[in-house]
This record gives structure tokens, C-alpha cells and sequence, in this order.
């Protein structure tokens, strides 16, 4: 049996870092939500005990760093499984872009293995397996929009907020998060109301929730790379509704409602961004099962 799984990519509508905690990770609040713009897993079951990853990416590696490797190692470690299976990814998403893209194909990984070698394992269960390779994975795993606490991988589910286009743009760099986690003064954050945030999309409310987008790690990113700034001023000045950075950067990404208005903000940035995705919320998060 071959398996196709779908890996979204994530945003962060509002990122905020709460404190440095002693096992040298940040505590951060965080509302996160799917995207439709993915990468595909596709799961092949191999004759031999092996893992092997196929990517056309040369941005990804092809040996157990690859965290979808990760994965399958971590289930065949824990469950002491004897069977082989090939991971074949074909990337959509952007690398190192703050967009969780080897984090979503670990998740992918996950859910499809569970279904493949038939462990018969929650959601749940498998986000908290997720953990273990990284704190963006246990959200990736439920998809659809949470609040995410802890290191990122305590992960409480909200409806999704209401519909829109999302406008991605990557500048032609990749983003070490740990450099700019690293970066980050914790004693001199402008917090930005992540319940607030919350509470705007249990309302359903579009124009507070283009108000309160932010995120802490953005000031960090910019210093470091500042085309990331003008991304962001660019987009605005098209007509976004809101304007924000993702994740650890540097994808900028725009909400915008009105059709008319995206094709002009598309090709706006089109003329100086080579990267550039619009795409709509993903929905709720038993959409991926
Ligand atoms: C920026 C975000 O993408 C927002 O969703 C996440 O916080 C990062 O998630 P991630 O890429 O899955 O991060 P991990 O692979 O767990 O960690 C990479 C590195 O980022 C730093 N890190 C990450 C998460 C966190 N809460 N505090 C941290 O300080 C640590 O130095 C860690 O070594
Ligand atoms: N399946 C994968 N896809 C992409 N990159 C991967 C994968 N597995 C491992 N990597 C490595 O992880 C690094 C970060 O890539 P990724 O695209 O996951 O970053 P990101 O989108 O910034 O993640 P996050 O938003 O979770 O911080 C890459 O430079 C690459 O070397």
C-alpha cells in the first residue's frame, strides 16, 4: 500500500515570548493556523528495515536530519517496528522560511505511518511523540488553529478564523530560528495580545484580528535581515489588511479579504520577490484525517 499525506504549512497570527526558561527554550504563546500551502509525503513500504527519504529539494537533506526521517525512526524506535518504508517529499513550502515546513512533514510522517504500519495512536498521542522532534511538530500533527503554550508543543485547539486569502512572500534567505531565539532581548518585549487574539477569532471578527497580529520575534529578524522590513512595508502599501512576519522569518505574510485587491498586492510584490503564494486559511483540524 502507498500512502499520500498532506503537510500544511503554518503561521503565526500572534507570537509571543514569555520568558528563557532553564532548559535554554523560551516559554512562548502563540496562535498558530494551517495554511493551503503544502508539501506531499508520499509513504512506500520497503522490503528491507531501512528508512530512505527521496527529495528533488537540495535544500533538504536525504539522511536521518531530515526530520521526516526522524519520524519514521522515532515510531519504529518506540514501537520496535522491523518494516522499511521510503518517504518521498515533494516540496511546496519554502525551507528555513518560519513556515514549519520540515516540522509539517514530520507530522505528515507520523500520521501516516500510524495509519500504514497500523499502531492505532491518537492525535494525541502522536503530538506528543511530535515533541520530541520539535516544538512546532505536536501543532502540525492536529492542524487547523490553536493556542499553543509551553515550548510551543502544548497545543489547545480554536475554531479557525474566518475566511481570507493569506499572501506569502520569502525573500531569497533561510532563517536559523535558534540565531534568533538566540537574539531576542527577553527583558525588552512589547507583548502582543495573544488572548486578545483569541478571543477576536471565537468572535469570528476580522478587523480586530488584522489589528492584533504580532510577533516578538520580528524586531529580531528585521535587524538581521532587513529586506524583511521592506517586504512588509510593501505589502501594506499595496493594501493588505494586516502584515506580519511568520515564525523566526522571514516569510512576510498578508491578510487580505477583497479578490480585487489581491491580484494587485500578487503583483505588486511579484516585481521584486521571487517567492511569492496566495493561498487560503486551511479550515479546522480534522480537515487532515
Ligand atoms: C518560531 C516557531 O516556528 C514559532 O512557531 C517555533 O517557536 C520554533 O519551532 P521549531 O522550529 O520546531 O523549533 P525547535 O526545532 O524545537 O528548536 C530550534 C531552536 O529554537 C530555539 N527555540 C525553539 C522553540 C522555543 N520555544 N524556544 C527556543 O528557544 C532553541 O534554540 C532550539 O534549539
Ligand atoms: N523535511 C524537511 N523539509 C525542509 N527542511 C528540513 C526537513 N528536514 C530537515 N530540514 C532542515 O531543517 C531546516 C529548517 O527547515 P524548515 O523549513 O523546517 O524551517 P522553518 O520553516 O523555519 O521551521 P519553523 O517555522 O518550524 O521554525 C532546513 O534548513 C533543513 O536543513
Amino acid at each position: 500500500m502507498r500512502l499520500l499525506v498532506k503537510a500544511p504549512a503554518k503561521i503565526n497570527l500572534s507570537l509571543d515570548v514569555l520568558h528563557k526558561r532553564p532548559d535554554g527554550y523560551h516559554e512562548v504563546k502563540m496562535v498558530m493556523t494551517t495554511i493551503d500551502l503544502a508539501d506531499w509525503i508520499e509513504l512506500m513500504p520497503l522490503p528491507s528495515d531501512t528508512i530512505k527519504i527521496v527529495s528533488h529539494n537540495r535544500f533538504v537533506p536525504d539522511d536521518h536530519r531530515n526530520l521526516a526521517y526522524q519520524a519514521a525512526n522515532l515510531l519504529k524506535e518506540t514501537f520496535g517496528i522491523r518494516e522499511g518504508v521510503a518517504i518521498s517529499i515533494t516540496k511546496t513550502i519554502p525551507v528555513a522560511a518560519g513556515l514549519a515546513g520540515g516540522s509539517s512533514d514530520a507530522a505528515a510522517t507520523l500520521r501516516g505511518l500510524n495509519k500504514l504500519w497500523k499502531l492505532g495512536l491518537t492525535l494525541d498521542e502522536l503530538a506528543a511523540l511530535g515533541a520530541k522532534i520539535g516544538s512546532d511538530v505536536s501543532f502540525c500533527v492536529y492542524g487547523g488553529t490553536a493556542l499553543a503554550t509551553g515550548r510551543g508543543e502544548k497545543i489547545e485547539s480554536i475554531p479557525s478564523p474566518p475566511p481570507c486569502w493569506v499572501i506569502l512572500a520569502k525573500p531569497t534567505i533561510g532563517v536559523s530560528t535558534a540565531e534568533v531565539y538566540r537574539n531576542l532581548n527577553v527583558n525588552a518585549i512589547r507583548h502582543p495580545d495573544v488572548d486578545g487574539m483569541v478571543q477576536a477569532i471565537h468572535n469570528q471578527d476580522y478587523e480586530r484580528i488584522c489589528s492584533l497580529v504580532g510577533n516578538v520575534l520580528e524586531e529580531v529578524t528585521m535587524k538581521m535581515y532587513p529586506e524583511v522590513a521592506h517586504i512588509k512595508e510593501q505589502m501594506k502599501r499595496f493594501g493588505a489588511d494586516a502584515v506580519l512576519m511568520s515564525g523566526s522569518g522571514p516569510t512576510v505574510f498578508g491578510l487580505v479579504q477583497h479578490d480585487s485587491r489581491l491580484h494587485r498586492i500578487y503583483n505588486g510584490l511579484r516585481g521584486f520577490c521571487d517567492q511569492v503564494f496566495a493561498v487560503r486559511l486551511l479550515g479546522e483540524r480534522n480537515l487532515l484525517d
